[in-house]
């Protein structure tokens, strides 16, 4: 039994369509190197020894889940996905609680890449602080802000701006209560850590790895499946 993180649960919202994939299915069971994407993210998350369970919330519909190879594992739990990724993460956030665990890791399904260094980075680095913290990589480009015809309206400062990835790690009750109660306030979450912002919280800034990507447009597939092919000599955060 972990001290820092004695009971740590995974929550893989995994219940999208993946519009902008453009694909036939959803881009989660899309395949790498003939691997579902999902198949790998669980695979990763199980990879990590504090991880007790993997929960997994897909939409209720679903027809692929059962052809995962991860699909019964002992450690994988299935529950229904909601309309939005928030509300998928807080089906996951509930059933967490109902097992009991202190500590929820949640992570995109769509994002295959993460490397196990990264999430023992992120728990040693947050080592359970009640405001928790996410893997993030610093801007590097310019940013502009554009202006609704599509120009550009001014550049916005990119000193301390952080894209936020996933794992996001947070205490179980904390997060389900102020996700839920962002989301009965109609605040936008987009990821856990602004819920806890709303409730005013300030999470720990953890540096992942820029290779963790999410697959979310065509071009991204074959990048992913680089990466994976590569990623014992890519990491470098
Ligand atoms: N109602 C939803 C919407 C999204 N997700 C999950 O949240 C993650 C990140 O969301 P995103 O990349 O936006 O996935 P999609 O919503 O599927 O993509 P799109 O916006 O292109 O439709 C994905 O693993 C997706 O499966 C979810 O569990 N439930
Ligand atoms: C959670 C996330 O991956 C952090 O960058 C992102 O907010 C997901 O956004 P999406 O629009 O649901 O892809």
């Amino acid at each position: 039994m972990n001290k820092i993180y004695p009971s740590l649960v995974a929550i893989v919202p995994a219940a999208g369509v993946g519009s902008r994939m453009e694909a036939d299915r959803p881009k989660q069971y899309l395949t790498l190197d003939g691997r579902f994407i999902l198949d790998v993210t669980i695979e990763k998350l199980l990879s990590c020894a504090l991880v007790s369970q993997v929960i997994v919330a897909v939409s209720a519909d679903d027809p692929y889940f059962s052809k995962l190879s991860m699909a019964n594992h002992p450690k994988v739990l299935r529950v229904d996905g909601g309309v939005e990724r928030a509300d998928s993460v807080l089906n996951g956030l509930n059933k967490a609680l109902a097992l009991g665990a202190q500590w929820a890791l949640v992570h995109d399904a769509a994002r295959p890449c993460l490397l196990v260094d990264d999430i023992e980075r992120l728990l040693e680095q947050v080592a359970a602080d009640d405001d928790g913290g996410l893997l993030a990589a610093p801007v590097r480009d310019t940013m502009k802000r554009a202006s609704p015809d599509g120009f550009v309206d001014h550049t916005v400062n990119r000193e301390g701006l952080w894209h936020a990835l996933t794992p996001q790690l947070f205490p179980t009750k904390s997060l389900q209560r102020n996700v839920a109660a962002a989301l009965a306030a109609n605040i936008p979450v987009t990821d856990e850590a602004s819920a806890m912002e709303w409730a005013g919280h300030h999470p720990k800034l953890v540096i992942g790895n820029d290779t963790n990507i999410k697959v979310t447009r065509p071009a991204d597939l074959k990048l992913a499946g680089f990466y994976l092919q590569h990623e014992d000599n890519l990491g470098c955060a």
